[in-house]
Parts: C-alpha cells; sequence; structure tokens
C-alpha cells in the first residue's frame, strides 16, 4: 500500500517540463504546406541529460531567426529511425537574463537614447531582472537620477513590447515564427488574435506567404468544423489562386474549381464536404464579390478586375492621345536618325518609328535580330529630338529623367540599359514595388516622364501589367516591346499576346532579319522553328552551332565533354549555360548542376563548402537567386558568384557572401533556400536573358514540356554559340507542338471597352455575378471611376438571383455534375442534392 502510494506521487509531482536554450543552426527540413520543421540548434542551456553541442528538434515554427536565441520546450524522444531528438511543444524569444544580456537588449535600438553607460547603470542598480522590475513597478527607475525623457522612451517601449510580445507568444502557440509573427502583427495590430478567433483563415486572405493549409492548421485549434463556412470560402478563394497558377489562365471552370476544393478540404479533416455546399458558397462569394463568375468561367477577384481596368487604363491613354498632324516633323526626324546613324531603316522599322512617335501607344514585336533594340534606340532619339530633350541622365539633377526604360527581370533591364546607354531598371522598382505583396496590395504611383519603353513584354502578367497601366499618366508616351513567339508569363495571362491581338491598339511587326546569316544560323533557326519548319541543317555542324544525338543516360556524360572542350576554347562558367526545361531526370537542371559543379569548381582544401538540403555550395559557384529581395537589390533570376563561405566569431553561424554583378550580398542560413547552383537553369528562369554560348538538352523524359515556345526561348537565349543534344525526335515534338494559347478574357474585355461586339465563346448571355453586361462600349475616361466602379460605367440590363441553382445548373452544363453519376471523384450522395434545381 505504502510503496504504491509512493508510485503515484512519484508520477504525481508536477516537474518543470524539458527545455534547452539554443540559436538554430540550419533547417534539415520545412514542409511547404505546414509550419513542420526539423531544425538542428545549438544547445547553450538545458534541464535534460545532453552533453552534444547540437540536437535536432521537431515541430511547429514559424519562420526562425538564426541569429536570434530561443527556449524551446519539450520532451527527448527516441526515433526508430534518426535517434535521439527534441520534439518541442512550445518555443519563445529568450528574455536575456545575465547582466551582459540585459545591458545589451537596453542599450538596443529599441530604446533611443539609452546607451551602454545608461544601460549599465540601469542593471548595476535594479540588478539582472531590472526589466521584470521596470515591468512591474515603474518607479524603481526614480531613484537612477535619468533624463525625464530616457526614462520614458524605456517605460513606453517596454510598455509597447509587452503588448505586442503577448500578441507575439499568442501567435508563437499557434505555430506562426518570429518573422510571420511580425508581419501579422503589423497587418492587424492590437486586433491580432481577435481577428485570428474570429476567422483564422482572413490570414490566408490577408498576408502573402500565408496559404490556405497553414490557415487550416490554425483553425484547428479553434474547432472549427470540416464545413465551416469561413473553411470552404477559404479553400474556393485559394483553390481558384491555385488553378490559375498552374494553367496561367485568367479563369477556370466549375469541375476543376470542385474537384481542387475537395482535395484542399479533404486535407487534415475524415469528414468530406458536400459538393452543394460548395457550390452554395461559390455563390455566396461570388454575390460579396469576392470572387467572380461569369457564364461557365470562374475568376479570382483581382485577375477579374484586373482585366477590366486593363481595358479602362489603356483606353484612357488612347484616348487622351495628341491628334495633331505631326507627319511632316515626323519625317524629317526619321530622315535626320537615319543619317546620324547611318542606318537605312527596312519599311517596317520605318513604320515602328514613325508609330511610336505619333501615337500614345505602341506594341512592337518581332523575332532575333529584327531590330527590337535598334528601334527603341531610334525611338528614344527621336522622341528626345521632337521634343527637345537632352539624353544626358547628368543634366536632370533635379528633375526626374524623362525617358524611362524598364524591362521584367533585372537582367533584361541591365541588357538594356547596355545597348541604350541610359538608365533602365525593373518595372518592379519603377513602379515602386518589392514583389511580394499580396494582389490587393499591388497599388500603383504614378510615373513622371514622357516616354515610357518596356522591353521583354511577354514576361509581363496580367496582375503586373495592371499596375503599370494604372501608373501611367495621361501625358506619357509608351512603347511595348516584346517577342510575342516566346513562353508566357509565369503568373496567369498573356498579355502581350492579347495585346497584339487587338485591333484598335497601334502595333508593328519587324520582320526582316539584319543580323547577317554568315554570322549566326541560330537566328535563321529561331525563326524557323518559330514557324514551325524543320529546318533541314537542324542536326548539321555549323560555325555557331551543332547537334549532339544522344539517349536521356548519356546526356550527362556529353555535357561533361562540352564543357571541358568549352573551357579549352575560353568559355568561362560566366560564358556558358546550361539550360533544361525540368529539374528532375539525368538531363534535368538538379542532376546537370553537380555535374557542372564538378568541372568548373571542384573541391579542394582551400575552397570552404557547406552543405544544405542536399545540395553543395562551394567558394566560387556561380549560384541563382530565387526570389526576390529589394532590400539587398537581387531578384529574382540574378546570378551571382559565392565570394566567401564563414563563420561568425562565436562559431554559431555560418554565412555565404555572393556577388552579385559587384553588389555584395550576405546571406544567413536560414536564407540559402533563396539560393541554389546556376550552371544550369531553367529556361523559364532564363527568360529576358542573353549568354555567349547556351547548351540545351532535349529528350523524350521532359513530356509535355516540349513545346514549340519553350523550345524557342532556349534558342534565342544563345549569342554566339549553341550547342543543341539529346533525342532528334524530341527536338521535332518541340517544333510540332505549338503551345496553346491560355484561357484569358483580357481581349474580350478591350473589345467591350472599345464597344466592340463582343464574341464570348460560351454563347448564352453576357452575364455576370455583379449584373454588369459586357458591352456597350464603355466610354468613360476617368481613372477614378475607371479603377473602382467598371460596373457603373457599363449600362445594367439584367439580372442573376444569385441563386445557388444558376450554379449548380452551369455545374451539370460543365459536366461537373452528372445527373446520373455523381460529380468527377464525388461521391453520388453527396452531389444527389445539388440536382434538385429550384
Ligand atoms: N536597318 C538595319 N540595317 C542594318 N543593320 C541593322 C538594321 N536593323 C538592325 N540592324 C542590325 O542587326 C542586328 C540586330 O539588331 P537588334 O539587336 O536591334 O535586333 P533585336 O531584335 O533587338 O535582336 P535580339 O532580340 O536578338 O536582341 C544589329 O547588329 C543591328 O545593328
Amino acid at each position: 500500500m505504502t510503496q504504491m502510494a509512493d508510485e503515484i506521487s512519484l508520477f504525481d509531482v508536477p516537474h518543470e517540463p524539458s527545455f534547452f536554450i539554443g540559436q538554430v543552426q540550419s533547417d534539415i527540413f520545412d514542409s511547404p504546406d505546414s509550419f513542420y520543421k526539423v531544425l538542428i540548434v545549438s544547445v547553450e542551456d538545458n534541464n535534460f541529460d545532453w552533453t552534444e553541442n547540437e540536437i535536432t528538434v521537431t515541430g511547429s515554427f514559424g519562420d526562425l531567426r538564426d541569429d536570434q536565441t530561443y527556449r524551446f520546450e519539450g520532451k527527448l524522444v527516441d526515433h526508430p529511425k534518426y535517434g535521439q531528438q527534441f520534439q518541442a511543444s512550445s518555443y519563445h524569444v529568450n528574455q536575456p537574463s545575465s547582466r551582459d544580456g540585459v545591458i545589451s537588449f537596453l542599450s538596443g535600438k529599441q530604446f533611443p537614447g539609452v546607451g551602454e553607460k545608461t544601460a549599465t547603470k540601469i542593471v548595476d542598480a535594479l540588478g539582472n531582472d531590472a526589466i521584470n522590475k521596470i515591468n512591474n513597478d515603474h518607479t524603481v527607475l526614480n531613484s537612477l537620477n535619468l533624463r525625464p525623457a530616457i526614462r520614458q522612451s524605456i517605460i513606453a517601449n517596454l510598455t509597447a513590447n509587452q503588448g505586442m510580445d503577448q500578441i507575439v507568444i499568442g501567435l508563437n502557440d499557434l505555430g506562426f515564427g518570429s518573422n510571420l509573427a511580425s508581419t501579422i502583427f503589423e497587418r492587424y495590430g492590437e486586433e491580432t488574435l481577435d481577428v485570428i478567433s474570429k476567422n483564422p483563415y482572413q490570414l490566408a486572405h490577408d498576408i502573402d506567404g500565408i496559404s490556405f493549409q497553414r490557415a487550416d492548421q490554425v483553425a484547428a485549434h479553434f474547432d472549427i468544423q470540416a464545413d465551416d463556412p469561413r473553411r470552404v470560402d477559404a479553400a474556393i478563394v485559394q483553390a481558384l489562386d491555385d488553378l490559375t497558377m498552374m494553367s496561367g489562365d485568367t479563369y477556370t471552370s466549375a469541375p476543376p474549381l470542385l474537384r481542387q476544393c475537395q482535395t484542399l478540404l479533404s486535407q487534415n479533416r475524415s469528414r468530406a464536404v458536400q459538393t452543394d455546399l460548395i457550390s452554395e458558397r461559390i455563390v455566396a462569394l461570388g454575390k460579396k464579390g469576392d470572387i467572380q463568375y461569369e457564364n461557365q468561367r470562374i475568376y479570382p477577384r483581382a485577375l477579374f478586375d484586373a482585366e477590366f481596368q486593363i481595358a479602362n487604363q489603356l483606353n484612357r491613354l488612347m484616348n487622351n492621345s495628341d491628334q495633331s498632324d505631326q507627319q511632316s516633323e515626323i519625317g524629317s526626324v526619321l530622315a535626320k536618325l537615319s543619317t546620324q546613324t547611318g542606318i537605312k531603316y527596312d519599311q517596317h522599322q520605318q513604320e515602328a518609328i514613325k508609330t511610336a512617335l505619333r501615337s500614345k501607344l505602341m506594341l512592337l514585336t518581332g523575332g532575333p535580330g529584327t531590330g527590337k533594340t535598334t528601334i527603341i534606340k531610334g525611338i528614344v532619339a527621336g522622341f528626345a529630338d521632337m521634343h527637345q530633350l537632352s539624353l544626358d541622365p547628368k543634366e536632370y539633377k533635379e528633375k526626374a529623367f524623362p525617358i524611362l526604360l524598364a524591362a521584367p527581370t533585372g537582367r533584361a533591364a541591365k541588357r538594356m540599359s547596355e545597348a541604350t546607354d541610359l538608365p533602365a531598371s525593373t518595372i518592379h522598382r519603377l513602379l515602386g514595388l518589392n514583389g511580394r505583396e499580396s494582389p490587393n496590395e499591388l497599388n500603383a504611383k504614378e510615373l513622371t516622364g514622357s516616354l515610357l519603353i518596356v522591353d521583354e513584354m511577354s514576361m509581363v502578367d496580367t496582375l503586373l501589367f495592371k499596375v503599370l497601366v494604372q501608373s501611367i499618366p495621361d501625358t506619357m508616351h509608351v512603347v511595348l516591346v516584346g517577342d510575342k513567339d516566346q513562353l508566357p508569363s509565369v503568373g496567369a495571362g498573356q498579355v502581350f499576346h492579347d495585346l497584339l491581338a487587338f485591333d484598335h491598339l497601334p502595333k508593328v511587326e519587324l520582320t526582316q532579319i539584319h543580323r547577317q546569316s554568315a554570322d549566326s544560323t541560330i537566328i535563321s533557326l529561331a525563326h524557323a522553328i518559330k514557324n514551325g519548319r524543320i529546318p533541314s541543317d537542324l542536326t548539321s555542324r555549323e560555325a555557331d552551332r551543332s547537334f549532339i544525338s544522344c539517349r536521356a543516360s548519356q546526356v550527362p556524360n556529353a555535357v561533361e565533354q562540352i564543357i571541358k572542350m568549352a573551357l579549352k576554347k575560353g568559355y568561362s562558367a560566366d560564358d556558358l549555360q546550361i539550360l533544361a526545361p525540368m529539374y528532375r531526370g539525368q538531363a534535368g537542371v538538379n542532376h546537370l548542376n553537380e555535374l557542372a559543379q564538378q568541372v568548373y569548381n571542384p573541391a579542394t582544401s582551400d575552397k570552404t563548402e557547406v552543405e544544405f538540403r542536399g545540395q553543395v555550395f562551394r567558394v566560387g559557384d556561380k549560384v541563382l537567386q530565387l526570389v526576390n529581395s529589394p532590400e539587398n537589390n537581387v531578384f529574382n533570376g540574378d546570378i551571382g558568384k559565392i565570394t566567401m563561405i564563414e563563420q561568425t566569431k562565436n562559431h554559431k553561424r555560418t554565412t555565404m557572401t555572393i556577388d552579385f554583378d559587384g553588389n555584395e550580398v550576405t546571406y544567413g542560413r536560414m536564407d540559402w533556400n533563396q539560393i541554389r547552383l546556376a550552371y544550369a537553369i531553367s529556361i523559364h528562369k532564363a527568360q529576358g536573358s542573353q549568354f555567349k554560348m547556351v547548351v540545351l538538352p532535349l529528350v523524350h523524359e521532359f513530356g509535355r514540356m516540349l513545346q514549340r515556345n519553350l523550345l524557342y526561348t532556349a534558342v534565342t537565349r544563345a549569342s554566339s554559340k549553341l550547342v543543341l543534344l539529346g533525342e532528334p525526335q524530341a527536338y521535332l515534338t518541340c517544333i510540332n507542338n505549338q503551345s496553346i494559347n491560355r484561357h484569358t478574357t483580357l481581349l474580350q474585355r478591350l473589345q467591350s471597352v472599345w464597344g466592340e461586339t463582343v464574341n464570348d465563346q460560351s454563347g448564352d448571355g453576357l452575364l455576370t455575378n455583379d449584373n454588369r453586361e459586357l458591352s456597350p462600349a464603355h466610354k468613360n475616361n476617368s481613372q477614378e471611376t475607371n479603377e473602382n466602379q467598371q460596373g457603373e460605367t457599363i449600362s445594367k440590363t439584367a439580372t442573376i438571383s444569385g441563386d445557388t441553382h444558376i450554379l449548380t445548373a452551369e455545374l451539370i452544363r460543365t459536366g461537373a455534375i452528372d445527373p446520373m453519376i455523381g460529380m468527377d471523384g464525388i461521391r453520388p450522395e453527396h452531389s444527389a442534392k445539388s440536382l434538385r434545381l429550384s
């Protein structure tokens, strides 16, 4: 009996949970869809049996910083495969408790006016728990003879931190780490926990980087049911975003939307959500305007609005055209230009320069070597001449330079600047965007200047173009330049393609190739591919290109030989670029990168290297930036070289320094996921860039990727040498496989705004969920009206009741629901109810 009582009391004794204090050294695994991470963390202090310097930690964490010390609580577990690990149940930033820690905390940035001397004085007087003492009783500072302003600064900032700390701790409990927690706090302030407890899915709507899946995990804390309307609504919005992002279309239809919703809603829940509920919520969201549907098309709100806004804004610009007849003046400007440059412009080129000088807006397209750059230069010079503008940036110290040149990527902007000898920037920078805005935050600021030329227009997506056109003042001339046959933008839409398809915008296509074929057979090859012709010399050896026929398994060896030969001929790693359509496979980007690294930059005892998620980074490696980082002035697609890998003095932090064309950026380990090796890159990432020598392996393994515009884009990246290798049949597949256009309605919006009859393929009445009729013409030119109330400018002629049955009927018509067997992949009993039409 006594023994039993002892045993019980032994187990009952409340004991402190296991904890340790340390800094994150690296993350081994970081789930993209949840907060789950596996980390390596240094151990600075702990209350359980552990003597190693580091420990593997698992759990739900937000974005942890690698220069911050955390306290992790949880338990040590024995994993059958990975051995001993710390399973963290909570974590938070470790409050300083040592004398030095408190002094450096109080003399930190957050307490303006408090230097090390004052902080030391406070700790001397109040001890190491000075922060707690001040928090408990502000008057403890009174006896220290501090200046009143400093005393107030300390109290105010500690109190402010307290409010925020509570919220951040609350967010930590919900699984958010410091970075996300502070973004969330910035957005909602004191209301943060309130907003989240009312509707955790609001996070997915408002905060960039929080997906439905993440919000759904937070929702689990609040016992939100599987079929809660807030949950279903968030899944619909996410599913629409996912589908348009994957396909590049600006809308989708009911069947894929319902399928994608079901997939999202079934994650983490055992109960299925009924199809008729999803349909009902689609209609409700449409009524609220959170999503838009029109005939059989369902759009994310931002994309639906953007297409209207683009059409309206372009209409505004065109309607503000100066009608004065400048024909004779333009003719003499062109003649002068020809004399000055010594270029005899071909007929289309002359037309291009004249149209650009005459019109408010012009589209210029052409394949490689047709003179797009030459014409950009001609337009700039002619425009400056006509408007008596100096092209010397030094003369514009006080004022903004009147000619704006921009391109979608940093590398394309750099090429533009080099070709014109004028400043050029990325479109994002021009618009003051950082590339991390959510669609709702993409706001325009009005540009200043007289002429805007945008190059590489095929890469510009719908949302970015919307902001760009909103930013253009009535008086500015605009020239949009691109190659319509290249790959479309990564983001949704095919803006350049759609604008060219619209009859009312002035446009010129350059067709004559001016680069001598003796100089370049690459250009004639590109033009043949573009036109769907299989050139007879595809596999023959030319001065500037060659073809190596081999199977997928032979590609790595062939690439190795090519690199070695190129090195002997003086082509460095910077000059030679391997391009591939996919990351996976023997001929894919990942494998070829490892191989190229071995040849260009093998391991030696004097080169520092680190391993990160299965990839080795070594000093001297060529690397690619994967995300926009405006604070460091590096952007998605920039290529740099690792110049240093070093450990900080206390050996706690390893940093990697990368030189991007003279701009040196240092990354802590937590940011290494922004980087990958760049000896080989994907063709999509190469858009907007050119390389001296391109090595392009194509094999059948690449499957559906083998399309004409992919091959065309890859081939046109080579400025002087091109090595094609792989299976000849894969090349033929590309040439024969004309890329399918994306599904967009920008052309219809343009036609509608210009008063043309709109040919809507779905054909049964042009009705939208907010009662818009899509014609007649929109005639209002007020920018504000255009942006906010497109619906008001279009007359109302019909009404949709908004009842579920309309959508359900659409679902049946589009095949989403089959009255006999139920919806694809959804059990008949779930869809049966939705067939009962009222
Ligand atoms: N009318 C012309 N007469 C003579 N040479 C010309 C003419 N137009 C262009 N060129 C020359 O043809 C070459 C290709 O022109 P340019 O670089 O402007 O073409 P591009 O369309 O920009 O090509 P890419 O897309 O490949 O960069 C250049 O060397 C240019 O000087």
